[in-house]
């Protein structure tokens, strides 16, 4: 039974719809305040490393404009040491499938949360295995308005689902949030998880 009481008991700092909807899925309501922090790689950083430090930049950033315990996050997809973040064109894009198509690669996911315990963070790595992709599918799945905004070029909850043949970790942490690790973040701060009326 989902919980009715829609009042936030988290700030998320991300403009991303789907992490909070991935967070509502868990009845965890949100306030929303995006983080506007600069995503450049620092010279020899890790792909992890890179990742767990802009989750915790944005948390930070909204540390103090709120009451409430906040969320950050941020999703790469790397392969070949290589991080791929979102493509700022369609030919940008279509590198990104090109450099995708027929292998696995690494989507890594950070997320942070602050609270009574200062900034507790995690990084989450789940392989996913890409099919070979045709130079029309490439094409056309611009089209599709979907790789816009994701990191890597594609979205394995959209139409990507149909070139995606194994993933080996959390679905939920491409997406953009891992909710196993998220929720016991959450938990260690207070935050209440799926804290609703229970089946009696
Ligand atoms: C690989 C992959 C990524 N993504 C998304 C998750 C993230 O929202 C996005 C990566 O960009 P991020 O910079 O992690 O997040 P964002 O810009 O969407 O939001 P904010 O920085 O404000 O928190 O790509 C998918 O939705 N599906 C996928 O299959």
């Amino acid at each position: 039974m989902r919980d009715d009481n829609h009042t936030p008991v988290l700030c998320l700092a991300s403009a991303s719809p789907r992490r909070q909807a991935l967070l509502a899925s868990i009845g965890v309501p949100v306030s929303v305040l995006p983080s506007d922090i600069d995503e450049t790689p620092l010279e020899a950083e890790s792909p992890t490393a890179y990742v767990e430090r802009l989750a915790v930049a944005k948390a930070q950033a909204a540390v103090g404009k709120t009451a409430l315990p906040v969320l950050g996050s941020d999703t790469a997809v790397v392969i070949d040491s290589t991080i791929l973040g979102k493509p700022n064109n369609q030919q940008h894009a279509a590198e990104m499938l090109r450099m995708l198509s027929g292998r696995t690669h690494q989507v890594l996911t950070a997320v942070a949360v602050s609270g009574p315990l200062g900034i507790l963070s995690c990084c989450v790595a789940t392989d996913v295995t890409m099919r070979e992709l045709t130079a029309k599918e490439i094409a056309c799945y611009w089209l599709t308005g979907e790789p816009a905004d994701k990191a890597g070029g594609y979205a394995i909850q959209g139409l990507a689902a149909i070139f995606i043949e194994q993933i080996q970790g959390s679905h939920s942490a491409v997406v953009g949030l891992p909710l196993f690790e998220t929720t016991r973040l959450l938990r260690q701060q207070g935050v209440p998880v799926w804290a609703g009326r229970y089946p009696s």
